[in-house]
């Protein structure tokens, strides 16, 4: 396992405690009970099968977006949100038209490995992930050498940052653990191109 700084073509900022603790527990617990959770089905091995999370997409009506083979049509920004977009936009001098929440309840929910990398992101897509509730490790792998590997804690609060070309090369990973563990929300930050409709025509 490398520290994260010895990835190369990697851009990637870890910034503890981003959100203040207080700022952090009211919007996890709003996000918690606000937020219309759905298990999102994705394509697994050829097989649709239910995401070992809860999820909610939510953009600008034009954000519209393909995740692992399955079309997201986003759910209104909730009032709560706005300000935050605003915030991190500042922060990462980047723009932002949608947020994926992924709602992990415990040990037993996780995300396998994948690049932020649909046609809709932009080729050097900047992604500001904000992570609320329990630490879970976070793991980076460069995709032609899976001995590249680095591993971030995500905590209540923290801001992890991918630009440049993280996407393209690397995956990432929330891996699931036995470990007993409370609840964690995360929200990743994106921009998505309005293209997607045209490139597939309603029917399809
Ligand atoms: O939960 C996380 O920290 C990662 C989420 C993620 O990779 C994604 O939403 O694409
Ligand atoms: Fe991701």
């Amino acid at each position: 396992m490398l520290f994260p700084r010895e990835l190369p073509d990697a851009d990637i900022r870890h910034l503890p405690g981003w959100l203040q603790p207080a700022e952090a527990d009211a919007l996890l617990h709003t996000l918690g009970e606000t937020v219309p959770w759905d298990v999102h089905r994705i394509r697994m091995f050829g097989r649709w099968v239910d995401s070992p999370r809860l999820s909610c997409w939510i953009g600008d009506p034009q954000a519209h977006y393909r995740y692992s083979g399955a079309d997201f049509v986003p759910q209104p920004w909730p009032p709560s949100l706005l300000p935050l977009r605003e915030r991190l936009q500042q922060a990462c001098a980047a723009r932002f038209n949608s947020v994926l929440i992924n709602r992990y309840r415990d040990g037993r929910d996780g995300m396998g490995w994948h690049s932020d990398d649909e046609p809709e992101l932009a080729e050097r897509p900047v992604i500001a992930s904000l992570s609320l509730g329990a630490a879970r490790r976070f793991l980076l792998r460069r995709r032609d050498d899976h001995a590249l590997t680095a591993e971030f804690l995500l905590a209540h609060g923290d801001l992890l940052v991918m630009a440049g070309d993280t996407q393209r090369f690397y995956q990432h990973a929330l891996p699931k653990t036995a470990r007993p563990l409370g609840e964690r929300i995360n929200l990743t930050f994106r921009w998505v191109s309005g293209r997607w409709p045209e490139r597939h025509p309603a029917g399809r």
